[in-house]
């Protein structure tokens, strides 16, 4: 691209080396650094070396196993106010509405961050989210300028308005963390080892504001888009709904979800690993060799970026048979997704951290809906998926809602 080196990778042998290289000369590629500055900063997402390290070590465990169990009952409750607008929709039309349901998963994706990892309501989140919504918007476009020239200093309109949704949302951050209680969180471990470092205030609250940034990022748009995604493809087919439905129903029994009923859900998985198949919210998995590298059998030289074009992958017929582009989320249930071929949460040292939290996030506003609710694709539905640093629905999901009748 221009005068950027890029190997394009997607023989399984090489994604394997990819996935299993834990040396930190295989880093992020910084192809639109200066672009995704503002958004990421110096967070997990985008550095390398130690610094990626350091940072890893303290948020990962906030994303272990018991951790995500522990946070179950707060994904349940922040689902809660979806399900009472839907239901207030479907009635007050008579028992059937069409619904645009992009808002409302962000809404309840930005409450579960906000109580899980900042201790903090979505109310108090929300203006954050909406401008780090911004803020991914205006950098999804290459800042030519910024990048070719190292102009980011430049007051073009654009830069303008990126400077000051930087300013808003790092100020907005600050506000959280200085309202911030005891209670143990992600923020509060961000916090302690923000104070144990020995650097300056300014580099300390940098530390901070852009890990926060990250977290809000991450762990928001990503499962957002895949629950709209996963929603219209069961609008889509009815006969994977009713599975799911009654599949809810036989491991919940009228209880409400906890941990051990979502480890139950076997066809829902199935369901959600095949909408990350089809849909991959991250398009690119994206590296930099930092030194000199050999990457299966291929000799890659310092500087070299690898993009893995994910959908190439998860759309190849010959390692997913030829109904690779078929709806078919049995093809997940005896076999494990093949390591090097399936890539929605990355590969290797990179992969993404929020993953079981992502599943149980998932898994429990989709049986929460599909126990309330019969999905159609409403006729208003256009099918626009479009890249904007993720895939998303560019003109969102509508569904035509009714409730469930059938109590078994
Ligand atoms: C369906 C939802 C999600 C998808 C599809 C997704 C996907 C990804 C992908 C593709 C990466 C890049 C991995 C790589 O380069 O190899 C990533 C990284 C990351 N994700 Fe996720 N993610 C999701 C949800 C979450 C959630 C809920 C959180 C946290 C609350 C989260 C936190 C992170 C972090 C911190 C990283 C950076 C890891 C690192 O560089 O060390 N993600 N994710």
């Amino acid at each position: 691209m221009g005068n950027v080196v890029f190997l394009h990778v997607s023989r399984p042998d090489v994604v394997r080396d990819i996935n299993l290289c834990v040396s930190l000369d295989l880093g992020k590629s910084s192809y639109l650094k200066a672009t995704h500055e503002p958004l990421f900063g110096g967070g997990i997402l985008k550095s390398n070396g130690e610094a990626w390290l350091h940072q890893r070590k303290i948020i990962a465990p906030e994303f272990f196993l018991d951790k995500v169990k522990a946070m179950v009952d707060l994904m349940v409750d922040s689902a809660q106010p979806l399900l009472k607008l839907w239901e207030e929709r479907v009635d007050r039309n008579g028992g059937i509405a069409d619904i645009k349901i992009d808002d409302d998963i962000r809404a309840y994706s930005a409450d579960v961050i906000s109580r899980t990892c900042f201790g903090s309501s979505y109310i108090k989140g929300k203006e954050i989210f909406m401008k780090i919504r911004e803020l991914q918007q205006a950098v999804s476009k290459p800042n030519v300028l910024a990048e070719m020239t190292g102009l980011r200093f430049f007051p073009s309109t654009r830069n303008k308005q990126v400077w000051e949704l930087h300013k808003e949302v790092r100020k907005l951050i600050l506000e959280i963390v200085k309202e911030s209680g005891e209670d143990r969180n992600l923020l509060s471990a961000i916090l302690h080892s923000a104070s144990c470092s020995r650097v300056g205030i300014t580099e300390a609250e940098n530390f901070i504001v852009d890990n926060c940034k990250s977290i809000y990022f991450a762990g928001y748009e990503s499962t957002a888009v895949t629950a709209a995604w996963c929603l219209m493809l069961l609008g889509l087919h009815p006969e994977w709904q009713d599975r799911v439905r009654a599949e809810v129903h036989e491991v919940c029994r009228g209880r409400p979800v906890d941990s051990q009923s979502l480890q139950k859900m076997k066809n829902l998985t199935m369901v959600i690993q095949e909408t990350l198949r089809l849909y991959p919210a991250g398009a690119f998995v994206s590296r930099q060799a930092l030194q000199d590298l050999r990457l299966g059998g291929v000799h890659i030289p310092k500087g070299v970026n690898i993009y893995i074009p994910v959908s190439t992958m998860h759309l190849d017929p010959k390692l997913w048979g030829a109904d690779v582009k078929e709806f078919n989320p049995e093809r997940f249930s005896d076999v494990k997704p093949q390591l090097h071929s399936y890539l929605p949460f990355g590969a290797g040292a990179r992969t993404c951290l929020g993953q079981g939290f992502a599943m149980a996030e998932l898994k429990i506003l989709i049986s929460l809906i599909i126990s309330k609710f019969v999905l159609k694709l409403s006729p208003h539905y256009e099918h626009s998926p479009i890249l904007k640093l993720i895939v998303e629905p560019e003109l969102g999901v509508d569904l035509t809602l009714t409730k469930v009748q059938c109590l078994y």
